[in-house]
């Protein structure tokens, strides 16, 4: 059975198609991405799956919990870590755990166990209100209260956002213990380098999913030849780049643009070519594609 079951969910506010026929499957134990921009639904998708929130189209089933009918049901079995407003600003980190824990019924001794290698790491700010934690700080803490009564599924909606690189990075090792311990996570992100730190991933844009794979598989579906190419001025260079036959697409990307040509072609054919257009400092380097890369094409193939 599949711990998390999404079969063609659709939500419109208005105008606004938030979730255009979404359908995917969540195995037991799996860590599973939800990666895309921000207005790509991720939030609308959580509401539903956690019992907030009631779809147009489509069923959902969690735990084996259809997401209508056995709500209550679900919100026992699931834990839930909303992007923002999970945890209570004026209550210390103490007080906080202890809410989470009296609201389910249950006490922070009676599930220690599963969430002590966390705590132990914000222990020693016990007594401080949350609003007055860090912001890596705040995350294991709101994680802490997510996992307090057990719950077979954790929701996670980007928990590492606005969060320093060493905090996220401890926070994906985290999740690794987790998973490892049997529960079911559903985790999205903005941040397309974290991908590759999940079983699999579905990539998700205006409510769409655009694919779902393995991170290495996701890399397979990428088949044209890459490269990173700079010159001095880079917004001349796009401009001649778009115009050349070779070229099928370019993008930028920081201080390079990523180029995909039709054809293989040696980075000196490249370079030689900028160089005789006047693009005299001009480098051209082959490159393995990035998930950013990924989903760009993905998301100009469906527009
Ligand atoms: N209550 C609402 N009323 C109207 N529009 C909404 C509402 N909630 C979300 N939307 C719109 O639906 C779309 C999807 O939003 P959603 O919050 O699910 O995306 P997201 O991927 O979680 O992005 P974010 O990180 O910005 O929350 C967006 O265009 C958003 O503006």
């Amino acid at each position: 059975m599949a711990a998390i079951s999404v079969e063609h969910i659709s939500k419109q506010y208005g105008e606004t198609k938030a979730l255009e026929s979404v359908s995917f499957e969540v195995k037991e134990a799996e860590l599973f991405g939800l990666i895309g921009p921000d207005g790509a639904g991720k939030s609308t998708l959580f509401r539903i799956l956690t019992t907030l929130l009631l779809a147009d189209e489509g069923e959902a089933y969690v735990a084996g919990h259809h997401v209508v009918k056995d709500y209550k049901e679900i919100r026992k079995k699931v834990g839930y870590m909303p992007g923002k407003f999970s945890l209570y600003q004026d209550l210390s980190v103490e007080e906080n755990l202890s809410f989470f824990a009296t609201i389910f019924g249950t006490t922070i001794e009676e599930n220690y166990e599963l969430i002590k290698d966390i705590y132990v790491q914000i222990e020693p700010f016990k007594k401080r209100p949350a609003g007055k934690l860090s912001g890596g700080m705040k995350q294991k803490l709101a994680l802490c209260c997510a996992l307090i009564h057990k719950p077979e599924v954790l929701f996670l909606d980007e928990p590492t956002t606005g969060v320093d690189a060493v905090s996220r990075k401890e926070f994906w090792e985290m999740l690794k213990q987790l998973k490892a311990k049997g529960i079911t996570i559903l985790v999205s992100t903005p941040y397309m380098d974290e991908a590759s730190l999940c079983d699999r991933i579905a990539l998700i844009q205006s409510g769409k999913i655009l694919t779902i794979n393995t991170p290495k598989g996701l890399m397979n579906e990428f088949t044209k030849p890459l490269y990173a190419v700079k010159a001095e001025n880079t917004y001349k260079l796009l401009t001649f780049l778009r115009q050349q036959d070779f070229t099928d697409t370019v993008l930028p990307f920081g201080e390079f643009l990523h180029l995909t040509t039709e054809e293989d072609m040696p980075e000196s054919e490249i370079e030689n070519h900028l160089k005789a257009d006047g693009f005299e400092k001009a480098e051209v380097k082959r490159i393995e594609p990035t998930v950013e890369d990924i989903f760009l094409a993905l998301s100009s193939e469906t527009e």
